[in-house]
């Protein structure tokens, strides 16, 4: 047991994907998991292990945001030994020609939050993705024609701002989508020398105002989900 998961040891396995939504752990579990048994509950945030495709495997809810992902990621390194970390969410598009439910793969996380100047000072880390699994990750996407862009993304501390045209200047420098946790699961994966990668599906589009339910958001986007399992088979 962690602190925040009442898992034993050994009872979570070395793939973990992890999805802010508790709720889509569970949908997770439920729908693609042989055998699922619920691994935590603390604090409502579920985890799961089962198998898929014969092969181990976990989903974890993290919360929103950097600071109650990192919590999570952080004790299934240290206190689980987990290895291959897949984080499963939502985004908002900045870009015209990234639309509504299209995949994007993160292959570098931007960040407006502080967590690499408390580790770094004015000196700037750039938090990048496993290239192994973003690679398996795009090729099965293209081989099963879904919608997929890869590059870099915004990982924001915030959901709500005052200036709503702020994300723009992301925009213009060729910034994907964004979301709150990627920037935060890439660092701590660099520090401990472990797997991660963020695979989002389009939510909602800040250009054109596109939305999607928050039932589609929780049960849908199954895509995601595909892509992240079978990237993970054969890595334990
Ligand atoms: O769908 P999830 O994984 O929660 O991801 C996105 O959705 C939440 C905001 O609605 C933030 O956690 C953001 O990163
Ligand atoms: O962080 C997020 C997630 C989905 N959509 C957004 O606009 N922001």
């Amino acid at each position: 047991m962690s602190i925040h998961l009442n898992a034993e040891k050994g009872q979570i396995a070395e793939t973990v994907l992890l999805p802010g939504d508790p709720l889509r752990a569970q949908h997770i579990a439920e729908t693609f998991f042989e055998n699922p048994v619920q691994h935590n509950n603390v604090r409502g945030m579920l985890g799961f292990t089962g198998t898929y495709k014969g092969q181990r495997v976990s989903v974890q809810g993290t919360g929103m945001g950097i600071a109650s992902s990192m919590i999570y990621v952080s004790e299934l390194i240290t206190e689980y030994g987990c290895k291959n970390l897949i984080r499963v969410g939502t985004a908002g598009s900045y870009q015209t020609n990234v639309h509504v439910r299209d995949i994007v793969l993160a292959q570098a996380a931007s960040t407006d939050s502080n967590i690499n100047r408390i580790r770094f000072g004015e000196k700037t880390f750039a938090p990048i993705a496993d290239f192994g699994l973003l690679m398996r990750a795009y090729q099965i996407a293209q081989e099963r024609g879904f919608t997929t862009h890869v590059g870099n993304i915004m990982s924001s501390d915030t959901f709500y701002h005052d200036d709503f045209d702020q994300y723009k200047i992301w925009a213009d420098y060729g910034i994907l989508a964004v979301e709150m946790e990627a920037a935060g699961l890439y660092t701590l994966a660099a520090k401990h020398g472990v797997k991660a990668l963020t695979i989002l599906t389009i939510s909602d589009h800040l250009v054109t105002h596109e939305v999607t339910t928050s039932e589609e958001r929780q049960q849908t986007f199954d895509q995601m989900i595909e892509v992240a399992l079978d990237a993970a088979l054969g890595l334990e």
